[in-house]
């Protein structure tokens, strides 16, 4: 549970009129700076359960920005500050009282480049669950067998559980990044060009699972590629210089969009 850290009554940041039974997370009036340069002009946007949303638009749009917001990964950016609103469980995400790392186990992230520990598979799952107080190994075992089994890598690493984890190819590195945020319980998974780096087997690979787990989780991804966005997303937004140009159904943007920049950016006449 993302609890408040502070002394402050919980009631001072939460925003009951905002709460909606179908999503995740509300976004209110965001606004995203580094430094005095503004890269998110005050976006608002709900995020649906269990299901996929694309950010897609042109580089340095501020796609990542605004993903990295979710779970205050921009804190980890000196001169970096948000202001308005993401709700989630009734609680604006940005405030000061939030607990960042119960915040970062609910909403997990998964980076473009595969980043595994360079340690085994099987420590590359449990590290953070000793770190969080598990330490029965029947338990770990449990946890480190469901958490691959959703990350679709069980059948292919069950017997080298104890070799390094940089021995796996990068499709397979990448699913072990998924499987390592799927252990901590998230609700919501951030995911940061997840393919973008893999072969087109490995991309395939990726995109199933991502479509397997929305059953279980609400995912947000940061795609360039468009095809992987008409592909496996319920909702596209598209980002241009910042602003949340336009937000609908996958297949509306793909296919009749109401703003014509986005008809020209989906059709390649720029970015
Ligand atoms: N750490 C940072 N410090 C200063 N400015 C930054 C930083 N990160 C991003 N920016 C700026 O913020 C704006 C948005 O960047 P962001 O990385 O969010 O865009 P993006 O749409 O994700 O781009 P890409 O698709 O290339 O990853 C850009 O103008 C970028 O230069």
């Amino acid at each position: 549970m993302v609890t408040a850290t502070s002394e402050r009554p919980v009631e001072t940041i939460r925003n009951n009129d905002n709460h909606q039974k179908n999503n995740i997370l509300k976004v209110n009036n965001l606004e995203i700076f580094y430094g005095e340069k503004r890269a998110v002009n005050g976006i608002s946007m709900d995020i649906e359960k269990n299901s996929v949303t694309a950010l897609i638009g042109p580089s340095g749009c501020g796609k990542s920005t605004f993903l990295r917001s979710i779970n205050r990964m921009n804190d980890l950016i000196p001169g970096a500050r948000a202001e308005g609103e993401i709700i989630y469980e009734d609680l604006n995400i940005l405030s000061d009282q939030i607990n960042v790392v119960a915040l970062r186990k609910e909403i997990g992230m998964v980076f473009q480049k595969p980043n595994p520990f360079p340690k085994s598979i099987y420590e590359n799952i449990t590290h953070a669950l000793k770190f969080a107080g598990i330490r029965k190994k029947s338990e770990l075992d449990k946890i480190v067998e469901v958490s691959l089994q959703k990350a679709a890598l069980w059948e292919e690493v069950k017997d080298r559980l104890h070799k390094s984890a940089l021995s796996l190819s990068g499709g397979q590195q990448q699913r072990l990044c998924i499987a390592r945020t799927i252990a901590m319980k998230p609700t919501v998974m951030l995911l940061d060009e997840p393919s973008s780096a893999l072969d087109p087997i490995s991309n395939a690979k990726v995109e199933d699972l991502i479509v397997e787990l929305k059953k279980d989780y609400s995912i947000i991804i940061v795609t360039h590629n468009m095809q992987q966005a008409s592909r496996i997303s319920d909702k596209t937004a598209f980002f241009l210089s910042g602003d949340l140009i336009e937000y609908d159904l996958t297949e509306k943007i793909f296919t009749n969009p109401s703003v014509k920049k986005t008809e020209e950016y989906i059709s390649g006449r720029f970015g």
